[in-house]
């Protein structure tokens, strides 16, 4: 069956986030339902109009204008340069190519960590410039007061624990977190300290997979993993590894589903020699 764009077929019977929901955005309490029904939902990164289009017609409910955008989309070799001026950019280019999709505007390096009335600011920026419908930011324990805030304000924030990559230096790398019975505890303790606090949803990054699975048996909100193993509420991708585009190697997690760096190479060749050739522009794409 060809589903219409925004009509993805239903994944299962009685599904809350493929089947019914297609003429408003997919909410904070739709996820909280498909908790409650067992349904695993897929996330996916976006940083583009066209691209969230694509991921928005096949039904993904949850796209994530990741801070990755400074790797995949700017060129930068870690999230750290990302600014708050180009996520508002990117996060409102995303909402406006989607609309059914809940979008999730990650909050950069630097934009939340020097106290809640700050990242209370930068959350209120992309919700009213970018108009998202909720924000990520790392950190457990260290960033409760300041989803306490931006949840009393009304604003959705899903955590993310485990591997913050804005950690990076920090951690001298992307290491696999909860290894060994203290950072095991101390990530159980993150997780449940930003439930508290108000979360909707926690991204456990990099994480053993068992341990991933026993903090999602003791949360009532949903877990989006990512290299956290098959135990997870839901799963999140880059989205230029998913797809292939990705350069270089890509972190022992990932599962490419395309290739389009080669198909959109192979093109771009023929392209040229067509050119060359003189065999582009043909007659049929040609005006009289
Ligand atoms: N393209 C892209 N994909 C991502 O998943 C991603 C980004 N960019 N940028 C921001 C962070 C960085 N991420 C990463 C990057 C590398 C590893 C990695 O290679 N980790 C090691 C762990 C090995 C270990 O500690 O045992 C690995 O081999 O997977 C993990 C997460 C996730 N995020
Ligand atoms: C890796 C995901 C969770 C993320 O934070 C991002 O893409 O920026
Ligand atoms: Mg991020």
């Amino acid at each position: 069956m060809n589903a219409s764009p925004l009509q993805p077929a239903p994944a299962q019977e009685g599904a809350v986030l493929y089947g019914g929901i297609t003429n408003r955005r997919v909410t904070v309490r739709d996820l909280a339902k498909a908790k409650q029904h067992g349904e695993r939902w897929a996330m996916l990164t976006a940083y583009d109009a066209l691209t969230a289009g694509v991921f928005d017609e096949a039904g993904i409910p949850v796209l994530l204008v990741g801070d990755s955008a400074g790797n995949c989309h700017l060129g930068y070799e870690t999230t750290v340069p990302v600014t708050m001026d180009q996520m508002v950019m990117l996060s409102a280019a995303v909402v406006r190519g989607t609309r059914r999709a809940l979008v999730v505007g990650d909050m950069p390096f630097g934009s939340y960590q020097e106290s809640p009335a700050q990242a209370m600011h930068n959350a209120a920026r992309l919700m009213k410039e970018a108009g998202v419908g909720a924000v990520k930011l790392e950190g457990g324990e260290r960033s409760a007061r300041s989803i306490e805030l931006l949840v009393e304000a009304g604003i959705p924030v899903m955590a993310h624990v485990g591997l913050t990559p804005q950690s990076v230096h920090a951690f001298g790398g992307y290491p696999v977190q909860g290894r060994g019975d203290e950072a095991a505890h101390q990530l159980l303790r993150d997780a449940k300290a930003v439930q508290q606090a108000g979360a909707f949803a926690v991204v456990l990054e990099a994480v053993p997979a068992e341990l991933a699975a026993q903090v999602t048996e003791q949360l009532a909100i949903p877990t989006v993993g990512i290299g956290a193993g098959a135990g997870t509420d839901a799963q999140v991708l880059v989205w230029t590894d998913f797809a292939g585009m990705t350069a270089g190697r890509v972190p022992k997690f990932v599962k490419q589903y395309a290739n389009l760096r080669a198909v959109l190479g192979d093109a771009a060749r023929a392209f040229a020699a067509d050119v060359g050739a003189g065999t582009f522009p043909a007659p049929e794409h040609t005006f009289k």
